[in-house]
């Protein structure tokens, strides 16, 4: 398998603070990869290290088979990175942004489809200043896939943008993954974990907690389902069938709204839905649910989150 990004043993100091406690992690290529974490868990000190714009205190490191610590601009050329806080050009127009920067790289893409890639191709002859936030983070992505790189770093992509403009960076995104571009993200949101990853690593208070993919981290697949539902007028608990009654999550019997957990769903739905059915009850708010991403990462970082809400 081809592995893009090798991570072992790594850990960086800031002064006696440890940041980064010893992770290893592996990014194959082609893949959409998700680092997650709550604030300050050593996300950023980690890219930077990886895209060779810290050094770290241990560890070994390869990222397209160099040392970023080492490598110089022909393997620069060969990542992309999103900067947070890029500038505008003056008096540039977006298609004139581009075409300067195509300049920097060996191989540069097509100024034309990669506006295209990020959906602003209307906007190539517009001034670059007078994007929208949205639009501008799009030039920011254009911006670092002129140079046609095979690696892609994105820094929490999505964020400040409003929902169809979320959707359309996902479809950007995975257009990229769709062109054989390795995607590391770092996001907060779990949906766009869930949405675009191939595989997921959550960081928390610098050590790697858990990895997996978006469906499977943390146990997820094998995860108790949840069932909710109000109890019809004119029943009790003791009304329901015994495989009902024995999943009811505890100190969860006593308002009429139930929650069920259930390692096998079925056999607590099949006996309930039989019940309801032969009473002429609707269930009408009848919900199942596994646990979500979100669930799962709130859990596998309860501890971190914990500590640092702490007065
Ligand atoms: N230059 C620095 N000097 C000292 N401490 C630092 C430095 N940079 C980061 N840290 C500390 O290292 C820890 C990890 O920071 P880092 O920026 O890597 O976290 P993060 O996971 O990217 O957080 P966020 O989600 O908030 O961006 C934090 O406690 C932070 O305060």
């Amino acid at each position: 398998m081809d592995t893009v990004i090798r991570v072992s043993a790594l850990r960086m100091r800031y002064g006696p603070f440890e940041a980064v406690r010893g992770i290893d992690l592996e990014v194959r290529r082609g893949e959409v990869f998700a680092f997650l974490g709550p604030n300050g868990a050593g996300k950023t000190t980690t890219v930077e290290i990886l895209e060779g714009y810290r050094r770290r205190t241990a560890g070994e490191v390869d990222v397209l088979g160099e040392d970023p610590a080492r490598a110089g601009p022909a393997w620069r050329a060969r990542i992309g990175v999103v900067l947070q806080e890029s500038q505008p050009e003056r008096d540039l127009t977006v298609a004139e942004c581009m075409r300067l920067y195509a300049g920097y790289y060996p191989a540069p893409r097509p100024v034309g489809e990669t506006l295209e890639l990020v959906g602003l191709a209307e906007q190539a002859d517009a001034a670059a200043t007078r994007l929208s936030g949205g639009q501008r983070r799009r030039l920011d992505v254009a911006l670092s896939l002129i140079g046609d790189p095979e690696l892609l770093f994105l820094d929490e992509p999505t964020t400040g943008f409003d929902p169809s403009a979320r959707r359309a960076a996902w479809d950007m995104i995975a257009g990229l993954r769709a062109l054989g571009v390795t995607v590391f993200l770092t996001t907060h949101f779990m949906d766009e974990a869930e949405h675009l990853a191939d595989r997921v690593t959550v960081i928390s208070d610098g050590l790697i907690v858990a990895e997996g993919t978006p469906g499977t981290i943390g146990g997820r697949e094998r995860a108790a389902a949840e069932i909710r539902f109000t109890l019809p007028p004119a029943t009790g608990l003791a009304d329901l069938p015994p495989a009902v009654r024995a999943a009811l999550a505890d100190g969860e019997g006593e308002g009429r709204r139930l929650l069920l957990r259930a390692d096998r769903p079925l056999t607590v739905l099949g006996p309930l839905i039989g019940w309801a059915e032969a009473r002429g009850h609707e269930l009408p708010d009848l919900e199942v649910r596994r646990p979500s991403l979100e669930d799962v990462y709130l859990a596998l970082t309860a501890n971190e989150t914990a500590a640092t809400e702490v007065p």
